[in-house]
């Protein structure tokens, strides 16, 4: 398992082994030990996997608050897409900071996002599909939206067309909107 620190601390790029052969490869894409290993443990409570059809599916920016919010492991599991976790912590050093890295079937890669971080990607292949394991389960009512193209952020999605969208998303408020119950914990 290789471990990288991203220019936001805790939020972490991660990328399994992969043992390949013949017939192609296997690789443990969780194993609590081996993270535990590592000083990172969280326990994961439910597996999320959506499938986004057409090239340019933009889905975020979101996140759940407390007492559900949800420290998320991204990964993609067919195609390829671009994933942004965005620091919205107030007090964070690096509050309103976003980072993003392409995760695709190739690369394997994995991003390790806590709580306090809004999430959101954009698929650069058709048929992409994403799996990704949430340290709480879903709560409706704790289900927040942030714009995508927030110009307070200013998220570089690469953007070439209109993003496809889901109408919530399309409706999502600017983060200066929002009642954002996230502080920087040090
Ligand atoms: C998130 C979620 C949704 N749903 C239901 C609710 C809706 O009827 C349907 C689609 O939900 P939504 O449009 O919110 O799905 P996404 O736009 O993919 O949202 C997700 O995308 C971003 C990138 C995330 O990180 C979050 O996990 C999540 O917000 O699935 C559930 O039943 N359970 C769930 O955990």
């Amino acid at each position: 398992m290789k471990i990288e620190e991203t220019p936001i601390p805790g939020l972490l790029v991660l990328e399994p082994k992969r043992f390949g052969d013949a017939r192609g490869f296997f690789s443990e894409s969780w194993n609590q030990a081996t993270l535990e290993a590592a000083g990172i443990t969280y326990d994961f409570v439910q597996d999320n996997h959506s499938m986004s059809a057409t090239v340019g599916t933009l889905r975020g920016l979101h996140m759940q608050t407390p007492p559900h919010a949800q420290t998320k492991l991204v990964r993609c599991g067919r195609g390829r897409l671009f994933d942004v976790a965005v620091d919205i912590r107030k007090g964070s050093p690096t509050y309103g900071k976003w980072f993003g890295v392409e995760l695709s079937f190739g690369n394997g890669k994995q991003l390790m996002i806590p709580t306090g971080f809004l999430h959101g990607f954009i698929t650069r292949e058709v048929d992409t599909e994403i799996c990704y394991k949430c340290t709480d389960t879903y709560a409706p009512d704790c289900d927040r939206s942030v714009r995508f193209d927030d110009p307070e952020i200013g998220i570089d999605w690469g953007l070439e067309t209109n993003p496809v969208l889901s109408s919530k998303d399309e409706a999502a408020p600017l983060l200066a909107e929002i009642n954002n119950p996230f502080t920087f914990e040090g």
